[in-house]
């Protein structure tokens, strides 16, 4: 068989294992990558960066602490910095790196054991060291998440990767090295580990990360003479992989580990940012104002006060994680404020009924039916009040059967076999114009000469409800009861 032949005979089963690999979705538990070391300042690129544009980085710096409790050493010694990649003819800042390093533990039954035949390493905890090196800037964090997170936790919500940096390890020739063993979750919201490599001449210390009977193995040694030694390496992995160090034979490898969470990110933050302060927002202070004393509004009857959002959102859309979450721009601006004031507010499709109150009124007309007789429907069609219907997201899709003009509403927008919604027909006050932007909302037959595919579309709206006078004041009256029958409840305990 020539060579040809032989390949094509075995492409068959190798697609069959490509199949099989994909179906088991066995292959998705690490990744890693590169990122050079340029001396320079990066150029600035004359077109436009892409999303993840091929980045460099500048020479690593580490500065850490040699003082101890025991032996406090002169301040101006106090702390030591060691650059990587090592500067041609200088390498004494490893020495004194390990010098101050501990030997370094791992998790054994629940607890921390030193045992050289197993970790053979040395580590600075993060409180004695800090570096330039910054995994977000580099883009490895977006790349992580991208490739890494989709089938990690609640992919709906935690879209975003937090990496929090957990030591400096140095295993160091003849013999550093780390048996197999899986990493301690620190929380349930953990999905991985980062493993970087800076840039230091070392030969061996191979990480081999296993996970479901496959391998991966990272060979990040480098000597000088290499033309690629100048640049860091990394690798990340879910938590259930199993990983080990080979032995490093030569040198020193110096590697920072991250622990790796996912968490609400960017644009799933709305009503959840626990570092905004909507009171300093430049919009509060005059929604503040706007909201002190609603109830003047409103003759003191109660009545609501809407926001149309102002951005579109897939709010039906069946597989998206609901609003308010994903809310942005200024329609998370106002949501953050109402909530900030104390208002409670809702976000719900909004559909109009306008178009139908008035086909009522012009039927109830023609059929001389005075505005103030005739059956209630008849007086609301008259009334004409600000028509809303307010539901819940979804499509709601009629099961069919005949709906008639008069039991139509009930029926099919308010029944609690219907869409469910609850009519805004009492005051309101529109913040904004409500938007062109429209979502199917409602799917029903209608029967006029013959039946017909009909369907309501819906705004999304933020809403704040404004309690009349009279609730208010049975509120508080509530309030004194609930009060005085605590006081009772202690007079007799007492
Ligand atoms: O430094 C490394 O390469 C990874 C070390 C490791 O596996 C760990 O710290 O758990
Ligand atoms: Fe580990």
């Amino acid at each position: 068989m020539s060579a040809v032949e032989e390949q094509l005979a075995a492409t068959p089963d190798a697609f069959e294992k490509l199949g099989d690999i994909l179906k088991n979705q066995d292959h998705l538990f690490a990744c890693s990558g590169s990122v050079p070391i340029r001396n320079e300042p990066e150029a600035v690129p004359d077109q436009r960066p892409g999303p993840d544009e091929q980045r460099t980085s500048r020479p690593v710096t580490i500065r850490w602490d040699t003082a101890t409790a025991n032996s406090p050493t002169p301040e101006q010694d106090a702390c030591v910095k060691l650059t990587l990649p090592i500067a041609p003819g200088g390498n004494g800042g490893v020495d004194r790196l390990r010098q101050h390093a501990k030997p370094a533990t791992f998790g054994r039954g629940g607890e921390d054991v030193l045992d050289e035949s197993y970790r053979k390493a040395l580590k600075i905890d993060t409180d004695s060291f800090c570096s330039t090196f910054d995994p977000y800037t580099l883009g490895i964090i977006d790349t992580i998440a991208q490739v890494l997170l989709p089938s990690a936790i609640d992919s709906t919500t935690h879209r975003s990767v937090r990496a929090e940096l957990y030591k400096l390890n140095v295993y160091s020739g003849p013999s550093g090295m780390f048996k197999s063993h899986v990493d301690t979750p620190r929380s349930t919201s953990q999905f991985g580990s980062l493993v970087v490599c800076l840039p230091l001449e070392h030969e061996g210390g191979q990480l081999k990360v296993r996970h479901k009977g496959k391998e991966m193995t990272y060979d990040w040694s480098t000597r000088q003479s290499d033309p690629n030694h100048a640049q860091i390496q990394w690798a990340a992995f879910y938590s259930d992989c199993e990983h080990e160090i080979l032995e490093v034979t030569k040198g020193d490898r110096i590697t920072l580990t991250y622990n790796l969470y996912a968490v609400r990110g960017a644009g799933r933050l709305t009503g959840m940012s626990k570092t905004l302060d909507p009171t300093h927002l430049p919009l509060y202070e005059a929604v503040k104002t706007a909201m002190d004393s609603p109830r003047a509004r409103f003759d003191g009857k109660g009545g609501s006060i809407i926001f149309w959002c102002s951005h579109i959102y897939a709010y039906n859309h069946q597989s998206e994680s609901p609003l308010p979450d994903t809310l942005k721009g200024v329609d998370a601006v106002i949501w953050e404020i109402f909530q900030s004031l104390g208002l409670q507010p809702r976000i719900a499709p909004f559909v109009s009924l306008e178009y139908e109150l008035e086909g009522l009124q012009e039927w109830y007309d023609e059929k001389k039916i005075p505005s103030d007789g005739g059956d209630a429907l008849r007086r609301w069609a008259a009334e004409r009040p600000a028509p809303l219907l307010e539901g819940s997201f979804g499509v709601y899709k009629h099961p069919g059967g005949y709906l008639d003009e008069t039991t139509h509403y009930q029926e099919l927008y308010i029944g609690k076999d219907g869409w469910g919604g609850k009519y805004h027909n009492e005051s309101q006050v529109w913040l904004n114009e409500r938007p062109s932007n429209e979502e199917l909302q409602i799917l029903f037959t209608a029967y006029g000469n013959e039946a017909e595919a009909a369907y309501h579309y819906s705004h999304c709206g933020i809403l704040v409800d404004v309690p009349g006078t009279s609730e208010i004041e049975a509120a508080e009256a509530l309030a004194e009861e609930v009060k005085n029958m605590r006081i009772e409840l202690q007079d007799t305990s007492a």
